[in-house]
């Protein structure tokens, strides 16, 4: 049996002052089958108010899949996911997702945020706000599918903070960028962190996950093996598979 090494939600991240009444988030006995195999296996964990929670695990760990049942976008087959009271499909509309690979619209780049604003019932002056805080606004213009992968990246970012959200989901957003781009968009992150925004991250980036994380939390074979604060997990990973993970080994 594997190891499990659960902490409950961490103090406040000084500065932070935490937006939303989602927090803290409850998951027990989290169960996902999908096609007949079983992708999350009884998973528990608990998230606190404010900061980054970056979730590591090898390849088919189950991670994508959980940031998908924490949004509401699937229903698990058993647990519970408690977000202070209320269900995943009812946290959806506070909480935003960015997918790896990041769904654009084949409009403007001005129009992609205007779409999410029209929506939401938004005003369209936050627009050019939103396109300047991610360096965007110069390409206001542009087709959204003539941007490089990191401004795209960095428009996804906008449309997914143009509603506010409380949660931040990121599955991989830095995956198979340059170092600059990677570095606007951790910038980008962090400032929403600092603001409020509960983020939760996904990468298989080691550098990344110790500059952004706040905790982490290991997923291997669909459970949380291990779920510790930044600061204690990189120095001294509790299991085997954790500190093969961190140190570019063979997880088995
Ligand atoms: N629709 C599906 N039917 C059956 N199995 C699926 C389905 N979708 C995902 N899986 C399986 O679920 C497991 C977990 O997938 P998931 O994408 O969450 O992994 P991951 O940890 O995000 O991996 P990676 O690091 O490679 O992105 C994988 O083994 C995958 O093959």
């Amino acid at each position: 049996m594997r190891e499990a090494i659960i902490h409950g939600p961490e103090a406040l991240i000084e500065g932070a002052t935490p937006a939303s009444n989602l927090l803290p988030l409850r998951v027990e006995g989290l169960t996902l089958d999908l096609g007949g195999r079983r992708v999350l296996d009884g998973l528990d964990m608990e998230l606190g108010p404010t900061g980054c929670t970056v979730i590591l695990g090898p390849n088919g760990a189950g991670k994508s899949q959980l940031l998908r049942v924490l949004h509401g976008l699937l229903h698990p087959t058993a647990g519970v996911v408690d977000w202070n009271g209320v269900t995943p499909t009812q946290a959806t509309p506070r909480q935003a997702l960015v997918f790896q690979k990041p769904v654009l619209l084949r409009r403007s780049v001005a129009a992609n945020v205007d779409f999410v604003l029209r929506s939401r019932g938004l005003p369209r002056a936050r627009r050019d706000d939103l396109l300047d805080h991610v360096g965007l606004a110069h390409k206001a213009r542009q087709p959204a599918r003539l941007l490089s992968g990191g401004e795209a990246q960095r428009l996804a970012l906008a449309r997914a903070m143009a509603t506010d959200p409380d949660v931040l989901f990121l599955d991989e957003p830095t995956a198979s960028l340059d170092p600059a781009s990677v570095n606007r968009i951790e910038h980008i992150i962090r400032r929403a962190t600092q603001r409020g925004t509960r983020v939760i991250l996904v990468t298989h980036d080691i550098g990344q996950a110790r500059r952004m994380a706040d905790d982490v939390v290991f997923l291997h074979g669909g459970r949380v093996t291990e779920h510790a604060p930044a600061s204690r997990f990189f120095p001294q990973p509790q299991t085997l598979a954790a500190r093969a993970h961190v140190t570019g080994g063979l997880v088995l």
